[in-house]
């Protein structure tokens, strides 16, 4: 496999290459550069990006190869999740690792709004000692309302609440416990703007929260609020916010993000009332490298074509280490079911028993999805778009558990039924020595060959000569293993018996159809290799 490429597109901590390791090509290019960006995504297996650059449709259709986007941040605004998603290319971002220098940023410009700091501080500098000037008002016994409690949210409200704030926040997706216990009162949003005398904004942009502190929500501050927004631009109204500002009816802002960024001409920087900083809330060493470094980790495990944590657009979570090797056999098991029942109906069941099941296996339901659909739908299969592209073709999955796996310690079968009701299954097991795994069932015929590298298989009816028919219709394609498996005894397989197959390279249809053809076989089908 070619060294995959990670293309950097933002300043970012050098941790981050260091934590990529020597196994990946690093190279770089402005995100801010629409065409150099658009230039360098096709030759990119994975795109490392910030706030700046943006990875919308566009871009992700750009890069051809692309197998994830990893975000050093929280805010997930400048990449198109869905586009990824449908494109297969998993996103991951690194969701804690700047809140703690997002609050405290906040922190600092709620004393500075509340102080005048940078304001004074300039002023000096133009050699003006201006003391009554810049007289500010206490945070002491006031009232900050939080509007977002997540994360951030609750990191200022134990910050705030030693400065003797009274808390509200309004957040309808947190449970009022968790507010108790972080000694927020929670209100409604009317309740929070009438109450606060600062108000501190930590929510994400989506289209809900798009302009969520606009006209009628300023109409309905407290006269002489101060408002702080450490988190996204847009959320407030810019040109209400400015009026508002210019009325008195806002004494002051502070702001570090903008509707757009870079922003350097906004009507907000020629007031006096507003404090405003470089999108800095993430802008601290210890952020960047945390950011960095686990984005970095995260791409490494997609490009190992892993299960990630962090992916926000995966379905599964936490993948023990051990389950590893599973997910890639269970793929393999997927690929051979398609090849089984020539097509996929209904709904594909993935049933895992034994030893396994004490870990999560949540995994290895998407695994099989990916390797049934992967030899059948045009485009990559992976494990982001896999759910999406069943349920597009009507495709449902159940994943059931079963303690115990009877002659083995774990086992994953792989099973579906036609249209004419018969059940196509297959089942493997990684038990024994060394990483190769074992079929050990195919449509209730007991096999035990390698599962893996290209295979044949043939149904006919039992009878002399059948492995001398086959071998000399197979000709010169190497057969490393061949076995006449005969149904197991619950299995409906007649006077049938399965001939299976690892081969050297793969079968040519013809050379399938022709042994087919002299031993009877009512069926013939065959895995290649996975590409
Ligand atoms: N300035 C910076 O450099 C910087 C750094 C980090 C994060 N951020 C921004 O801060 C935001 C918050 O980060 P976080 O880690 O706290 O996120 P989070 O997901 O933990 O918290 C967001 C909170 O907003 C709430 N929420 C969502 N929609 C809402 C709505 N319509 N009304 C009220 N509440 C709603 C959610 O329930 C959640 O509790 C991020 O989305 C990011 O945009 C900015
Ligand atoms: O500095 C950045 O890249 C943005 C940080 C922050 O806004 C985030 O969403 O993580």
């Amino acid at each position: 496999m070619d060294t995959p490429v990670v293309l950097i597109t933002e300043e970012l901590s050098p941790a981050t290459v260091t934590a990529l390791g020597p196994g990946t090509e690093v190279r770089r290019c402005a995100g801010t550069d629409r065409a150099a960006l658009l230039e360098a995504l096709p030759e990119a297996d994975a795109v490392l990006v910030r706030s700046a650059t943006r990875m919308d449709a566009e871009a992700i259709a750009a890069g051809t190869r692309l197998k994830v986007i990893g975000r050093a941040g929280v805010g997930l605004d400048n990449v198109d999740v869905p586009a990824a998603t449908r494109a297969g290319v998993m996103v991951v971002n690194a969701p804690t690792a700047n809140v703690v220098s997002a609050a405290e940023l906040t922190v600092g410009l709620l004393l500075a709004v509340a102080r005048n700091i940078p304001q004074a501080g300039a002023a000096l500098r133009e050699g003006h000692w201006q003391r009554s000037r810049f007289t500010g008002v206490e945070l002491s016994g006031k009232t900050l309302g939080i509007i977002g409690l997540g994360r951030i949210g609750t990191l200022v409200a134990q910050r705030m609440r030693h400065f003797d704030m009274r808390l509200l926040a309004y957040d309808p997706y947190v449970q009022p416990g968790h507010a108790a216990r972080t000694g927020v009162h929670m209100t409604g949003l009317d309740e929070l703007l009438a109450e606060s005398d600062f108000l501190t904004v930590h929510l994400p942009r989506m289209a809900e929260t798009a302009g969520l502190i606009g006209f009628e929500a300023l109409q309905r501050v407290k006269p002489g609020v101060r408002l702080v927004n450490a988190a996204r631009g847009g959320i407030v109204d810019e040109a209400e916010l400015y009026a508002a500002l210019k009325e008195g009816r806002v004494a002051g802002a502070a702001l570090d993000v903008f509707a757009a960024e870079p922003c350097t001409d906004s009507p907000l920087l020629e007031l006096d009332n507003v404090i405003a900083t470089p999108h800095l809330g993430a802008g601290t060493t210890e952020a960047q490298a945390r950011a960095g470094v686990a984005v970095a980790q995260s791409v490494r495990q997609a490009l190992a074509g892993r299960c990630v944590p962090e992916a926000v657009n995966l379905r599964t979570g936490t993948v023990d280490g051990e389950l590893d090797p599973w997910l890639a056999f269970t793929e393999q098991l997927g690929r051979l079911f398609t090849a089984t029942a020539a097509g996929l109906r209904g709904k594909l069941l993935v049933k895992v028993a034994g030893e396994i099941t004490g870990h999560d296996t949540t995994a290895l339901e998407l695994a099989a999805l990916k390797g049934a659909l992967g030899s059948v739908v045009e485009g990559g299969v992976s494990y982001v778009n896999a759910p999406l592209l069943a349920r597009e073709r009507g495709l449902g999955t159940e994943l059931v558990t079963a303690h115990d796996a009877v002659s083995h310690r774990s086992l994953v079968t792989v099973s579906g039924a036609l249209p004419s009701g018969e059940v196509v299954s297959v089942s493997g097991t990684l038990d024994g020595p060394g990483p190769a795994g074992r079929l050990v069932e195919v449509c209730g015929f007991a096999v035990d060959l390698a599962l893996g590298g290209s295979m044949a298989f043939l149904r006919a009816p039992a009878g002399p000569g059948l492995v001398g028919a086959v071998g000399a219709a197979l000709g010169g394609v190497p057969v490393d293993a061949l076995q006449i498996a005969h149904g197991a005894p619950a299995a409906n397989t007649g006077d049938e018996v399965l001939l299976a197959l690892n081969v050297g390279r793969p079968v040519p249809r013809e050379l399938l159809d022709d042994a087919a053809l002299r031993i009877d076989a009512t069926r013939s089908w065959s895995l290649d290799r996975a590409a």
